[in-house]
């Protein structure tokens, strides 16, 4: 569960977000829409913890986990070691069960084949199927995605789409994309539009 409340945020002087609202139960899948600049990464910032608000509550079950737009991936680490790096980060050793788990979430978004290969032999789409592995192996109860198909397209959109919906559905994740794509919105639960930072509807799809 995600719940945000009356947040409000500035650079400086400009105040970017006027009081947004907004809560994601587990198990739900919802799409923040909004044109360039109107505030969604910033809000995704906040909803994960990277970013104070200026004021209001963010209030969530556990560590947010994050797919980054461009991806953060270590570069002399292998697809899969970017995956399992984040037991270590995270304070464990890495086990059999944790290197399974690794390969299955990778042959998920069809990175199979290309688990031993550094970032910098991948595509831009196959980066973005990394980060989107890596967060889905952290097994967060949040879920954080900032335009996780911008590099995609439509069919390798849909199947990340997919993976992000069997996470809110079956592993009763809380998971919140921002995005500009309006192709894959018939497999999210909820549409939140924002505009100018303040959302302008919320309601089903
Ligand atoms: N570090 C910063 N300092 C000052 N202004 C910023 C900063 N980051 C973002 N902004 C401004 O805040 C507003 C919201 O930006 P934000 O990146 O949240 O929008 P967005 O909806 O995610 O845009 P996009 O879809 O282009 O990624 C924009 O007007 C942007 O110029």
């Amino acid at each position: 569960m995600l719940t945000l409340t009356a947040i409000t945020h500035a650079y400086g002087d400009v105040e970017v977000l006027h009081g947004v609202d907004l809560t994601v139960s587990g198990g739900e899948l919802v799409a923040l829409l909004g044109p360039s600049g109107s505030g969604k990464t910033t809000l995704l910032a906040i909803a994960g913890g990277l970013l104070s608000p200026t004021s209001g509550e963010v209030s969530t079950t556990g560590r947010p986990a994050f797919v980054l737009q461009g991806g953060a991936l270590i570069p002399y680490l292998t697809v899969v070691e970017n995956l399992l790096v984040r037991r270590v980060v995270a304070g464990a050793r890495i086990t059999a069960a944790d290197k399974a788990r690794a390969a299955e979430i990778l042959e998920a978004v069809d990175l199979g084949k290309l688990a031993n290969r550094h970032p910098a032999q991948l595509s831009g789409g196959e980066k973005q199927r990394t980060c989107v592995a890596q967060a889905l192996f952290t097994g967060a109860p949040v879920l954080l995605a900032d335009e996780p198909t911008s590099a995609l397209d439509r069919d390798r959109g849909r199947a990340v789409m997919e993976l992000l919906r069997r996470q809110a559905h079956e592993e009763g994740a809380a998971v919140l994309i921002a995005t500009h794509d309006e192709r894959s919105l018939d497999l999210v639960d909820r549409v939140t539009r924002i505009d100018d930072g303040a959302l302008l509807m919320v309601g089903a799809r």
